[in-house]
């Protein structure tokens, strides 16, 4: 299978959840991720605004945020994506339609954040990572300034045996499933 192939592959399934299948995946995903130690230690915590064929980040945006951890969530500028700090009320439509802070939002350095949450369209249980093959998150990570543990997150089924990989993919710390 092509990358694209795999793409196409993984969008079907995860779109064919349903939305009471998504809420219950999606809590258990986050749920885990939250008693990861790395998260216990950080300070700051970069999390992805989901798109639909996603696990949904919402719920875990809001009760993280609720219990005082310093958010960050990413905006894509061109051909650069950057985090800045999450505030509800910042947030608006923004490229490819997530969900992202607006201009009054601050900055979140690179080397500010302890742990990023990786969102991905297949990963191998070693750490390998697939995208959405415009490699924001892997020219993300791979500055030498971020120092992030790296936690992928997906649906059980995106779990593969096997990616093809290049030299530029970062690999992720674990892969969380729910
Ligand atoms: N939730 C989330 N935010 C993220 C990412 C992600 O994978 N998930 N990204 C990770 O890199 C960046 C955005 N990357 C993207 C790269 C390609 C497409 C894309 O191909 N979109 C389709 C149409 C939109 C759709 O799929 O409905 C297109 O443009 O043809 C979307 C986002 C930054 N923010
Ligand atoms: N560190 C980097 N510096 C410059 N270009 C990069 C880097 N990492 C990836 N790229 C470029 O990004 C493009 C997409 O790469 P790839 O298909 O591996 O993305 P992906 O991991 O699937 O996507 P994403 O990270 O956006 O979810 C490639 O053309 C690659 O050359």
């Amino acid at each position: 299978m092509t990358k694209k192939e795999l793409r196409a592959a993984m969008r079907r399934k995860n779109l064919g959840i349903t939305p009471s299948e998504r809420a219950a995946a999606s809590g258990r995903i986050f749920a885990r991720a939250e008693l990861s130690e790395a998260f216990g230690r950080a300070r700051t915590v970069g999390v992805f605004c989901s798109l639909a064929d996603e696990p949904d980040t919402s719920e875990a945006l809001a009760r993280w945020s609720a219990t005082g951890r310093r958010l960050a969530v990413p905006r894509v500028e061109g051909d650069v994506m950057r985090f800045y700090e999450y505030d509800p009320r910042t947030m608006r439509p923004g490229a490819f339609g997530i969900a992202e802070p607006g201009p009054e939002a601050r900055l979140c350095e690179p080397r500010e954040l302890d742990l990023v949450i990786v969102p991905g369209t297949a990963f191998t249980a070693a750490g390998a990572r697939m995208g959405r093959g415009r490699g924001y998150y892997d020219k993300y990570l791979a500055q030498p300034e971020v120092h992030a543990v790296k936690i992928g997150v997906c649906y059980a089924h995106q779990l593969v045996g096997e990616l093809p990989s290049e030299p530029h993919d970062v690999a992720m710390d674990c892969v969380i499933t729910d």
